[in-house]
């Protein structure tokens, strides 16, 4: 006792290696083409926060990735539909490995892809790596929620769209990752609803930093931002209630106002918008269709958690092999048939919205 690493890691019980950035991009490379679907997406919703492109924006996809064969099912539904309303959304599927608890739980397919305690980080950032590239081989854009500082250098090259959570949208450490990650990113009101903080952290994330992180090779390093000027509000509710609605948008629209911050906002249908309640999503979808049918160009998105079986189900640490296929085992989803009717209530929506003068 008394050594110096002693003093510094009396709670640190174990380190086990931890593959490079590098090394990971190396053994799963993105290839050409998918790396077309990566920047035509991140351009699609650059344009639409822009206000260049009038179409929806909609995340889609499980609230969280336990599966891969699974979620690839998924991935090949969504694609064989996009064509349809391609004209008027820009579909982003949800690929989402880190899963922010509020207590405990499971915390993703990263931390733990053997859903069994075992911690088998290495496998999941490969098994994640290799999700997203098969998603991307479909033709779809990845969207997902960053939440450990150092994992974005393992995949967000592969990456269109991203989201920093509830959890964490007024954390210095996650506005300081947004400013410089490579594509646009959404900052969610907080668990209690309070928007300000979600705006503030657009002001942040939109100018350079400087703070600690990893490079690709893994070695610590002190790491300078550009800024990211692609950020934006998503509106999920809380506990003061859902804020989905006309009045909770108006207001957002006019704080980003008074902050000389562009005025358009994501809507989340799930979460604090529907009590976590998968069938009412399709409620609050259609609510936001409606304001855009209207003439809300405000609304530039829509987040929807959707999955091949409808609800959710409990994950029994160890007991993965007794779970159902294709049903979310975090926040409950749509199924896959009222997922294709909100995709085709909110193309409707901006078609209507075209023919609304500006
Ligand atoms: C983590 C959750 O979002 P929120 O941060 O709004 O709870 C989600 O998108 O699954
Ligand atoms: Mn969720």
């Amino acid at each position: 006792p008394g050594s110096p690493r002693a003093l510094s890691d009396v709670r640190i019980t174990r380190s086990r290696p931890l593959l490079s950035p590098a090394l990971l991009r190396d053994e799963l490379p993105l290839p050409d083409e998918s790396a077309q679907v990566v920047v035509r997406g991140r351009d699609d919703v650059t344009r639409i926060l822009a206000g260049e492109d009038d179409r929806l924006l909609v995340v889609v996809g499980p609230c969280s990735i336990h599966d891969p064969e699974a979620g690839l099912e998924y991935a090949r539904n969504l694609a064989a539909f996009v064509p349809e309303v391609a004209a008027d959304l820009c579909v982003v599927m949800r690929v989402y490995f880190e899963k922010p608890r509020t207590t405990l739980g499971w915390k993703g397919l990263i931390n733990d892809p053997d859903l069994d305690g075992s911690y088998n980080v290495n496998k999941g950032l490969r098994t994640a790596r290799k999700v997203l590239l098969d998603v991307l081989a479909t033709g779809l854009p990845a969207g997902c929620e960053f939440l450990d500082p150092i994992i974005p250098q393992y995949i967000a090259d592969t990456v269109s769209w991203g989201a920093i959570g509830a959890r964490t949208s007024e954390s210095q450490v996650h506005r300081h990752l947004a400013s410089g990650l490579s594509m646009p990113v959404g900052f969610k009101n907080s668990t209690g609803g309070d928007v300000q903080g979600a705006i503030d952290a657009i002001g942040a994330a939109a100018v350079s930093h400087v703070f600690t992180g990893v490079t690709e090779d893994g070695v610590a390093a002190i790491l300078t931002t550009s800024g990211n000027p692609d950020c934006h509000v998503i509106l999920r509710g809380g506990q003061t209630g859902p804020n989905y609605d006309a009045s909770n948008v108006t207001d957002a629209l006019g704080r980003l106002a008074k902050a000389d911050l562009r005025e358009h906002v994501v809507v989340d249908a799930s979460h604090g918008n529907s009590g976590k309640d998968h069938l009412r999503q399709p409620v609050v979808a259609a609510d936001v269709a409606t304001q855009v049918a209207g003439g809300q160009r405000g609304i530039v998105g829509v987040m929807l958690e959707s999955f091949l079986e409808p609800g959710r189900q409990n994950l029994v640490e160890g007991a993965a092999d007794e779970l159902r296929y294709g049903q979310s085992i975090t926040d409950a989803c749509m199924g896959w048939e009222p997922t294709v009717e909100v995709l085709r209530e909110l193309a409707a929506g901006v078609r209507a919205r075209r023919s609304v003068a500006r």
